[in-house]
């Protein structure tokens, strides 16, 4: 294999850029590097493209990515308005005529990725890490093979093309969903229709792979007709199901957002529909009106302090409240809970032990500390209360069901942020909470949620359940891998964001972002220079960036692509389904 082209530049010069950063506590700086190549229209040096720089230790390479370029004339060099007008248009006239001379050459504009190439008798190795380049030495471009084979994963699941190479993109899909992905660009880029193709190829690569969406838009059962159709599956809605197959092809096809390139298709789309009624897909989901039902570790430890400062009761009682709380947060230790996990039976043994010793005590048989532990024991080992409803209970159960015919595609819509907030927290809660107290690594889970903001925004507020929504999904993020339950989120405003969750996602696709606060932000968590963030500026619809942190990609070189139109492969379905 060919690593490098014949084509060949030197390295010029290295400029550094310091800004400060978006939040404005500290600067950053980035380098740039400008490499020479000679002059030639139909040269192969685009945004993207890969070089390597020699460093100043032998073999030792430097990778960078091209992130722009501009021809150069020695003649222009240093024409400006001083010059006189006709000396001008002549010097001009001139160049024009001769931009293949030796006057000419094209000025790379390069950043470094983190990277060092090793060449070592035919042996190739990357390693993370910076080394000083030497000046005025050669520059060489990878070849795309070279690319391909350093980059992605062999059996990596492809995704759509890469852009100037001629490659597929290939990305372990597995690996992304593990360390979870973030989907960022401003409306119209295309966000959703990647989220779909993104869903569509994981559920058909990763058999133990199930998917919740939690979809306010209305747009996923369109993106994804054929895959709800073709798996076992679960359309849910807040509202009165319909009554028939007519009225719900009728119904769902007036509530849905039908992209205009499935125009054509609107009576293939109402019947798919139909067919989803007639295969029992479509559930109305019941959400208590209270809200949350369920007591929290957090509510408890509430509830025992109130009564160590409550003044009526009786001093004696008093330590055994505190021994409550100090066997609680050994219990809470121990399992690795937090003060958003719901009390379930696993504390009886710890309510009998004190219970035990205020007995021993000889306190009172009305004493406030029996009366407390009774109650909490009544409220834990309460029989469940069962309904016919398809609640949040129900449908965690199905979203944990490891057999083959239990579904694998949720698809939940709810077109209300607040009631989509309580869903997303109440869910979330459930199935921790059940995989915690049968711990099994299947079936994997990916929770899909688009308008991120709204569900972990900057500020959070208990009224409209933002702040409960945020703590799941915090907790999904932080916590969800080690339970096998994942988080793709997507947003086009990544300052309305709580930001803190950004550490936890691993793999980001970027497309136009048009404020420089949440470009500057993206360069800084994931240590891309600014320019290269600021190309996508530049990206056309399904243009994407792919920036990697030990996920998707074999090493974490930031990789411009065209995605897959993820309405082909649905359209072609739909005409055949
Ligand atoms: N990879 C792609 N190839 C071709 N067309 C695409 C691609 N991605 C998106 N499009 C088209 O661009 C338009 C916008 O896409 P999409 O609805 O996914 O954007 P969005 O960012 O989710 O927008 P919004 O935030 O408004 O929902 C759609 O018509 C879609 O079909």
């Amino acid at each position: 294999m060919q690593l490098f082209l014949d084509t060949e530049g030197r390295l010029r010069e290295i400029k550094v850029f310091t800004r400060p950063t978006a939040d404005g506590r500290g600067s950053i700086s980035f380098r740039t590097f400008i490499i020479e190549f000679p002059f030639s229209r139909d040269i192969m040096i685009d945004p993207g493209k890969l070089l390597a720089v020699e460093t100043v230790k032998q073999n030792k390479y430097l990778l960078l990515e091209v992130v722009d370029y501009l021809p150069l004339h020695y003649a222009m060099i240093n024409l400006d308005g001083n010059v006189p007008k006709e000396l001008r248009d002549e010097i001009m006239r001139r160049v024009e005529e001769s931009w293949n001379s030796s006057e000419s050459w094209i000025e790379v504009y390069a950043s470094p990725v983190g990277y060092i190439l090793e060449i070592q008798d035919g042996e190739i190795k990357f390693s993370k890490g910076y080394i000083p380049p030497l000046l005025g030495s050669k520059a060489k471009l990878f070849s795309p093979d070279a690319f391909e084979k350093f980059i992605f994963y062999e059996d990596g699941v492809n995704i759509g093309k890469v852009v100037n190479e001629n490659v597929d993109l290939k990305i372990s899909l597995r690996k992304a969903i593990k360390y979870h992905i973030g989907v960022f660009a401003y409306t119209g880029s295309g966000k959703s229709n990647l989220t779909a193709l993104l869903v569509r190829k994981a559920l058909q690569t990763i058999p133990e792979l199930k998917v919740i969406i939690v979809d306010v838009s209305m747009e996923y059962a369109i993106l994804l007709l054929d895959q709800l159709l073709k798996l076992n599956s679960r359309l849910i809605t807040l509202d009165r199901l319909p009554n028939n197959d007519i009225d719900a092809g009728r119904r769902l096809i007036r509530t849905h957002v039908i992209p205009e390139e499935l125009n054509d298709y609107r009576e293939e789309i109402r019947k798919a529909f139909e067919k989803l009624y007639t295969q029992d897909k479509l559930r109305k989901l019941y959400i208590p009106p209270q809200g949350t039902l369920y007591l929290t570790y957090g509510q408890l430890i509430d509830m025992i302090r109130n009564q160590v400062d409550d003044k009526y009761v009786a001093t004696a009682q008093k330590p055994f409240f505190l021994m409550l709380l100090q066997q609680l947060d050994k219990l809470m230790r121990e399992r690795k809970l937090t003060k958003d996990d719901i009390v379930d039976d696993n504390i009886n043994d710890l309510l009998s032990e004190i219970e035990t010793k205020a007995r021993e005590a000889n306190l009172r048989e009305n004493s406030a500390i029996f009366t407390f532990i009774s109650a909490i024991k009544s409220y834990v080992n309460q029989e469940p209360v069962t309904t016919e409803e398809y609640d949040i209970e129900a449908l965690a159960i199905e979203a944990l069901d490891s057999s083959q015919e239990s579904p694998r595609l949720f698809i939940i819509e709810s077109p209300n942020m607040d009631d989509a907030r309580l869903i997303v927290s109440l869910l979330i809660e459930q199935i921790f909470m059940r995989r915690k107290r049968s711990y099994s690594s299947t079936p994997t889970i990916l929770f899909v949620l688009d308008e991120a903001q709204e569900f972990i925004p900057f500020d959070t507020r208990q009224k409209d359940n933002s702040e409960a929504s945020s703590n799941a999904v915090e907790k999904l993020l932080r916590h969800g891998r080690k339970y096998y339950l994942h988080g793709l989120i997507s947003t086009q405003r990544l300052a309305y964001l709580n930001t803190n969750v950004l550490q936890q996602l691993h793999t980001y696709f970027i497309s136009t972002l048009p404020r420089p606060y949440d470009r500057q932000l993206i360069a800084e968590t994931f240590g891309i220079s600014d320019s290269l963030v600021d190309k996508t500026l530049e990206f056309d619809v399904g243009q994407w960036m792919i920036v990697s942190f030990k996920a998707a990609l074999k090493e974490d070189i930031p990789v411009i692509f065209k995605a897959e139109n993820n309405l082909i492969e649905l359209k072609e379905n739909l005409k055949h389904g």
